[in-house]
């Protein structure tokens, strides 16, 4: 039986918005699927955060229309379609004088839901975002790090369950290692799977890493729509191909799975160690240079290869892959 293609949960219909003369959001029409995560990437000042806080009414277009979930936006009180609508912030903006527990309840709260479940509900996400309730719920956002207030924010904007999630630059202020610890957390949270999902960066590994698909803008307009891989091999034009020049070779890495650099693995030296571990050929390139790094194996195995292989095997290999 054909797949069927998942309903859009977001259609954004000919959305236009000016701030005095300049044209920030032009002309865009876009769907976003169910489930889907769709990345706002492009160069400060494109208008990312502008078409973000359009979807929930932070910012008022002046032209075109936003279904979501099949109703007009427009149709909708603002501050009832915000609480059906999770918004993550780089400033994370905790209210300072509600603990954190309060913090993330406050939009359940503001729903009417039980007190028992939302603590519940509370407790189950700090301790997937790697904050004990025990410890952390009755502190205060101020006795919090960058990292750890970030994922406070996080469990807020999932705290009532919406099925569309908003997040603009949410691993932005945090340093590099916290960062990516965030954005693993982040990733592995199964939920956010189920959710739809539009997030604004300009950071364009994160954006690669996260990714369903990525629209990238410049000055209001879509320069290209679609999935990661496509923008670095099949760039729609001279933007598209410039913007991701300095890092195309770590971007290759990531898009170019193991199965595709399989063939042109030369296997030669000594026999290898047994009990090198093994990745499916859907993993990544970068996802096995990674494991060779972490664990010192020295060695891995491609699911269905004849026999592990070294760093510098996979490494000459994605060169010939690449031609
Ligand atoms: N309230 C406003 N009044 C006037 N101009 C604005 C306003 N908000 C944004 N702009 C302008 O609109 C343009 C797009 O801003 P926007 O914040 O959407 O860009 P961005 O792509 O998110 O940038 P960055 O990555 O730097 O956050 C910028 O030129 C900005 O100066």
């Amino acid at each position: 039986m054909p797949d069927i293609p998942p309903l859009p949960v977001i259609r954004v219909s000919h959305l236009t918005k000016r701030f005095g003369a300049q044209v920030v959001v032009d002309d865009l029409s876009f769907e976003v699927a169910a489930g889907e995560t769709l990345v706002l990437l492009g160069p400060s000042g494109c208008g990312k955060t502008t078409l973000l806080k359009t979807l929930n009414r932070l910012i008022e277009p002046d032209g075109g229309t936003i279904e979501i979930n099949g109703r007009d936006v427009r149709q909708q009180a603002p501050e009832a379609l915000r609480r059906g609508i999770g918004y993550v912030i780089q400033q994370v903006g905790l209210l300072p004088h509600y603990t954190v527990a309060q913090n993330v309840g406050v939009v359940p709260g503001l729903l009417g839901r039980p007190a028992a479940e939302t603590a519940a509900r509370t407790i189950e996400l700090l301790e997937r975002l790697h904050l004990p309730a025990a410890r952390f719920a009755g502190m205060l956002p101020a006795q919090l790090s960058g990292g750890q207030q970030q994922r406070v924010g996080l469990a807020r904007a999932l705290a009532a369950d919406p099925p569309v999630i908003l997040l603009d630059e949410p691993f932005g202020a945090l340093d590099p290692i916290t960062r990516a610890a965030v954005r693993r957390d982040f990733r592995e949270l199964d939920e956010l799977r189920r959710k739809t999902v539009v997030l604004v960066t300009h950071d364009v590994t994160e954006a690669f890493e996260l990714a369903d698909r990525i629209m990238l803008l410049n000055n209001g307009k879509i320069q290209q729509l679609g999935p990661p891989r496509d923008l670095l091999l099949q760039p729609a034009n001279d933007f598209v191909r410039r913007f991701f020049q300095a890092e195309r070779l770590a971007l290759q890495m990531r898009v170019t799975t193991l199965a595709e650099v399989l063939p042109f693995v030369e296997f030669d030296g000594p026999p290898a160690p047994a009990g090198a571990p093994t990745l499916p050929g859907t993993a990544s390139v970068q996802a096995a240079v990674a494991l060779l790094g972490d664990t010192g194996t020295g060695h891995l195995c491609i699911a269905g290869g004849p026999q592990p292989l070294t760093l510098g095997q996979l490494l000459a290999a994605f060169g010939r892959a690449l031609g």
